[in-house]
């Protein structure tokens, strides 16, 4: 917890406020006891005794409980403060966290489980931060406060209280222990739940395509069930707890009874002073129970604070580092490069490619023959086991990856857009552009006359991943996101594949123009986008070799 106390930042004059509101609230209540046994001795004493009135006795009780009351007021506002304060800095945390970590850590993991870090994890942290952890300072103030005013009234009977505690302490303990675990495992069970909703939902029309509908909606139920039925051990256990709790309190006052009304038997302490004793005593209780409730809700949040420690402890991107490239001309070479992804075999042995800046090559090869994967080493998506790769001249190890991957553009082969405007999305990249550019970027992708016929052209809404478009209205929307950034190394991963092929050789024919500007890698199949390349590479046994076989008739 203490670690995870870093990444929790409260607003330290809120807190402040808040933390001394609480103090004069348990002070006051620590006052009360003591009216009371004023009242005793008031109603108690032989005629002629030196007594307060009743009337002030009354009067300044009244008023302290009025002023306690109002305490209460704002400490509420303010606690309530910090608790937001708290959970929308943890959140924020969490959310640049998550965006830094490289692709392939989110590669590894379900993204419900990687969601539940943002929701209910940094919630149940927070929420154990404020409405736990600091209301912790006024239940300790009680506490020592209660034993010491009853060790001012009688020091045996305040013993007493201090031996029982151990005794308190042991039971949480036995009870609590079994917790942790099934908190635990509710968490994981959740982030299942979640990620299987999440994971059917995104897939939706291949789940209804093989008419899965009802076998998903069984899965979800079981899962449903056994995280019902974790809730219900750990249910029956922290129940347990505050009646066990409250059972020893009870069991404490009546020992204090029985023991306080000897002491006043034998003389050496007074009706109003046990009057006073057993109210301390039954100040104590409530703190007791909290105290029972924290260590319930401690092993509860552990699981979660564990999450989030082991997370935060995962190596960001540092996107910065390094230094920019600054204007390059595009030039690229790999020199010996060898990767292979964790526990697979390597995908890249050694692999060598120099292109010229101004160049476009192509790489083709079988599926899976690590053409993407260069793509990403070029991009630092990726890291090379061994060897290095240079732009211009300068290893792109050493750069910072900002820079590098503002001067190597990639049009993937997942077209992945927002839910939003065309204009929004092609503007993604460079948010500074205005409408001028964008149409430009648009034309150059020949994206625009699309566009045009839309129903609202650039302000259309193309949906979810742009289920609003054809697969190659999709793809030259993402080349115009990309143009507009002008990098100057144009990857082309299967950018063409969604096209038609009298659209494909338009488009190639257009774009000849926009490509000469730039050093191009298309990596591709098709023939007609072959004849784009200088030189046409084959990806085989994790290296390129020069190929001819591509080559149409007629080009060079
Ligand atoms: N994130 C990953 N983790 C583990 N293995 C991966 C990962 N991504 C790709 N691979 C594996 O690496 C190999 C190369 O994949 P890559 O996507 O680079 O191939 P490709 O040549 O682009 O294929 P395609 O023509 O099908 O697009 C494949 O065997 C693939 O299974």
């Amino acid at each position: 917890m203490r670690q995870l106390l870093r990444y929790i930042t409260p607003p330290p004059l809120t807190l402040l406020i808040s933390a001394l509101l609480m103090l004069a609230g348990t002070l006051l209540t620590l006052l009360i006891p003591l009216f009371a046994g004023q009242l005793t001795r008031t109603i108690l004493a032989e005629p002629g005794t030196e007594v307060y009135p009743l009337a002030v006795i009354v009067g300044v009780w009244a008023g302290v409980m009025l002023l306690r009351t109002l305490l209460s007021l704002t400490e509420e506002y303010y606690m309530g403060m910090v608790g937001e304060e708290v959970a929308t800095s943890l959140r924020d945390r969490v959310y640049a966290h998550l965006q830094a970590l490289p692709l392939t850590w989110h590669q590894t993991r379900k993204r419900g489980q990687v969601l539940s870090l943002l929701t209910s994890d940094a919630d149940d942290v927070s929420g154990f931060v404020t409405g736990t952890l600091l209301p912790l300072l006024p239940t300790l103030l009680t506490l020592v406060g209660a034993f010491v005013m009853m060790a001012r009234l009688d020091i045996t009977l305040a013993m007493v209280v201090i031996l029982g505690l151990p005794a308190y302490v042991l039971a949480l303990k036995v009870i609590g222990r079994e917790i942790r675990p099934l908190a635990r495992a509710w968490m994981d069970q959740y982030s299942k739940l979640v990620a299987r909703a999440e994971e059917n939902l995104s897939v939706l029309p291949a789940l209804k395509a093989f008419g899965r509908e009802q076998l998903e909606a069984e899965n979800f139920r079981g899962d449903n069930r056994r995280l019902l039925n974790i809730w219900r051990r750990q249910l029956r256990r922290q129940s347990l707890l505050s009646p066990a709790v409250n059972l020893m309190a009870g069991l404490g006052v009546l020992v204090l009874l029985w023991l306080g009304s000897r002491h006043i038997a034998e003389g050496t302490l007074g009706p109003a002073d046990l009057v006073s004793l057993l109210l301390y005593a039954g100040l104590l209780m409530s703190p007791l129970s909290n105290l029972a409730g924290v260590y319930g809700q401690v092993q509860r949040v552990l699981g979660s604070a564990d999450r989030l420690i082991t997370f935060f402890a995962e190596q960001p991107e540092v996107l910065d580092v390094g230094e920019a490239l600054g204007a390059v001309s595009g030039a690229v070479r790999f020199e010996n490069v060898t990767f292979a992804y964790p526990e697979r075999e390597p995908v890249l042995r050694g692999l060598n490619l120099r292109i010229d800046a101004g160049e476009t090559i192509a790489i083709t090869g079988v599926n899976g023959a690590g053409k993407s994967t260069t793509a990403h080493l070029l991009l630092r998506f990726l890291a090379p086991d061994s060897g290095a790769i240079y732009i211009d001249n300068r290893d792109i190890a050493q750069a910072s990856i900002i820079s590098v991957r503002s001067h190597a553009g990639l049009v993937a082969q997942h077209v992945q857009l927002l839910n939003g405007t065309v204009a929004e999305n092609i503007v993604y990249g460079r948010p500074d552009a205005d409408a001028g550019d964008i149409e430009r970027a648009a034309r150059a992708a020949h994206a625009d006359e699309f566009i045009a016929e839309l129903p609202q052209g650039y302000q259309t809404l193309i949906g979810d991943e742009g289920v609003k478009l054809s697969g190659g209205q999709r793809q030259r929307l993402s080349l115009a996101r990309t143009l507009l950034r002008d990098p100057a190394i144009l990857i082309l991963d299967e950018a063409t594949a969604m096209f038609d092929p009298a659209g494909e050789a338009r488009f190639i024919e257009e774009c000849h123009e926009v490509l000469k500007a730039k050093t191009v890698i298309l990596i591709t199949h098709r023939p007609a986008s072959l004849a784009l390349a200088d030189r046409v590479l084959k990806m085989e046994d994790g290296q390129l070799q020069e190929s001819a076989e591509h080559r149409l008739p007629g080009t060079q």
